[in-house]
């Protein structure tokens, strides 16, 4: 067994015996408060952490869940297990449709949103007088487990340490999952975004969907647990100022990790009760002068160790291990084109920035089993008809047609699933993810495993299988002795032939590479150029788009060359080396 389970086993047996133990009442409750606001900040690791999306408005879902269930209990007489169900279903809702609204949106607006909602869910708790108004609703009962009531600290102590522990052991399994690879390649702070994921067939809003659900209904179960230990709601706990504490305690902790959420509430709620006796006798007044030690110590946590405090604790633990990959295991192959077939058909597109045409009148076929280049000098228009082809950009005019089928217009995840894999000029890798993490990235549409099988790890099976295909991809590049480290360690050169490796593990019909020498050294360069001629023998259809004349010369079948958006000459490498205006486009002068 991984060293690292022996940890969370000791970890599990030291909170399963606290209880029992003579440790003082006052422990046990401040240990209760970190186990429920462990909770809602392990959402925000999800949210914030992993897909960069920062939001001051989970204490609000808290609310709903604590004020659906203590209602329920207190003016209804129903069981908290029935509240339970119905603050869940409520948090379900209301997430939905707040994400539906919230999501597309970019920038500093999302965070702006959820204060908004906050305030108004704030507001709304404290105005009802179903819900008591400020006051909020007194007489909430204990829960009850097989009989036994939960009253006593002590006992709902083993109900709140049950539900965050497997709340994290689920949500470390789902990170490291189909969906969760997609998860993480999101986080535009930490170079991702959505161009990635979605070249790789998914959806990128349904993944922040989940994701946003996820964090609000673990919100949710912490104020039900909150409400029932209790005995009473108020919307204090729910405000706005919760929402930032909360987030606080993530970022302290370290917003990526799952066991930073639990960190940081620890600190927080211990250094929260400290600074609350000694600060107002130091300063001889009293106030809630923590929050502004707090804003300090956000400011230089984010400073001095923007990735938090776990990491730190991490470093002293037992490595992890590489995971173990079965070779043999195998997934369903995609269906192939005929050899000869016309693959790809772009017709006479067009594409306008404003004023500016950057493509216009670009036309080629591809044949399958063919390498096609595209070429031209800089700003020629190559990347532009690249994401037309791929779908990231819209068409201004013209059509798209792969494998008989007419794709302009749809989304790149739909291209994708269509059989056209790409790569990116830029390279869009997950640095703290590894290689063959990475790789298995691209397997996305060939498995089919979701959220829910991944927390159960009912996924373990389709896992290997994607593994396996990772790695013999990675073999195929010559990349397999590097396969499990991490894919911000490697140079650039391995990094876009990663990046063709994941293309390779989704088995494509057709493989695009956006200027894939660009950037790099003369060996990066040679090694590049000795992997695509080997996928070149064994059939694969590539279109190839270059700056690097020299480079596509002894690997393509065909060459366009484009200048100022539009085509210059379609031939034969040696036709195109051989035309005094290809030379001309390239050294700049008039023709
Ligand atoms: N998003 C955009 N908004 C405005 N103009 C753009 C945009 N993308 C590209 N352009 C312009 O379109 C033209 C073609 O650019 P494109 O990046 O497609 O050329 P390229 O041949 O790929 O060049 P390079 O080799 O430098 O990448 C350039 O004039 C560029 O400035």
């Amino acid at each position: 067994m991984d060293l690292r389970r022996y940890g969370l086993l000791a970890f599990v047996v030291v909170m399963a015996a606290v209880p029992f133990l003579p440790v003082p009442d006052y422990w046990i409750t401040k240990l209760n408060y970190v186990g429920l606001f462990g909770l809602v900040a392990l959402g925000l690791v999800l949210l914030t952490g992993i897909g960069g999306l920062t939001s001051f408005g989970q204490a609000a879902f808290a609310g709903l869940g604590a004020y659906a269930s203590a209602y329920l209990a207190v003016k209804v007489g129903l069981s908290p297990w029935i509240g339970l169900l119905a603050g869940l279903a409520i948090t379900l809702a209301v997430a939905v449709v707040l994400g539906w609204v919230t999501l597309r949106m970019s920038g500093h607006y999302l965070p702006l949103a959820t204060i908004a909602w906050s305030l108004s869910l704030f507001y709304t708790m404290g105005n009802l007088e179903a819900l008591g108004k400020y006051d909020g609703l007194l007489g909430v009962p204990a829960i009850e487990l097989f009989g036994i009531s939960l009253q006593e600290e002590r006992r709902i102590y083993l109900l709140i340490w049950a539900v965050a522990i497997a709340a994290a052991i689920a949500v470390t399994r789902l990170l490291d999952s189909r969906p969760g690879r997609i998860m993480r390649a999101l986080n535009a702070n930490r170079g991702g975004g959505s161009t990635m994921p979605e070249a790789m067939g998914a959806s990128a809003f349904r993944h922040k969907m989940l994701i946003f659900v996820i964090a609000a209904l673990l919100a949710a179960v912490s104020g039900w647990l909150f409400a029932h230990m209790q005995r009473s709601v108020n919307p204090s706990p729910f405000g706005i100022k919760f929402g930032i504490e909360y987030l606080f305690m993530a970022v302290l902790g370290g917003a990526g990790h799952v066991w930073g959420a639990f960190t940081g509430a620890a600190l927080v709620k211990l250094a929260e009760d400290q600074l609350q006796t000694w600060l107002p006798a130091l300063l001889g007044t009293s106030g809630s002068y923590e929050i502004i030690v707090f804003g300090v110590v956000l400011v230089l946590v984010l400073k001095f160790a923007p990735e938090g405090l776990w990491p730190s604790i991490e470093r002293l633990l037992p490595r992890r291990r590489a995971r173990a990959v079965d070779t043999t295991a195998t997934l369903p192959a995609r269906d192939k084109p005929a050899a000869g077939s016309t693959l790809l058909e772009v017709k006479s597109v067009r594409r306008t920035f404003g004023g500016l045409v950057a493509v216009n009148g670009v036309a080629f076929n591809i044949q399958a089993g063919q390498i096609f280049g595209l070429i031209g000098p800089n700003g020629a228009g190559k990347s532009t008809t690249f994401n037309l082809i791929s779908g990231v950009l819209p068409l201004s005019g013209g059509e798209v047609w792969l494998r008989g089928e007419r794709v302009d217009g749809l989304p790149s995840r739909e291209i994708a699933r269509r059989g056209l894999s790409r790569t990116f000029q830029h390279v869009k890798l997950v640095p703290d993810m590894t290689v063959l993490e990475n790789v298995a990235l691209g397997t996305y549409l060939r498995t089919r495993s979701g959220t829910a099988a991944a927390m159960l790890r009912l996924d373990r099976a389709e896992e290997a299988r994607a593994f396996a295909e990772a790695a013999r991809q990675l073999q195929r590049v010559g990349l397999g002795e590097q396969m499990h480290e991490l894919a911000g360690n490697l140079a650039l050169g391995p990094q876009r032939l990663v990046e063709i490796a994941r293309a390779l593990a989704s088995d494509p019909a057709l493989l695009l590479l956006d200027e894939p020498a660009a950037g790099l050294r003369h060996r990066e360069k040679q090694a590049l150029a000795e992997v695509l001629r080997q996928l070149k023998g064994e059939g694969l259809s590539l279109l190839l788009v270059e700056h690097d004349m020299d480079f596509v010369m002894n690997l393509t079948d065909r060459i366009l060359v484009m200048e100022f958006g539009t085509p210059l000459l379609e031939g034969t490498p040696e036709e195109i080396q051989a035309s005094e205006k290809v030379r001309a486009a390239y050294l700049g002068t008039e023709h």
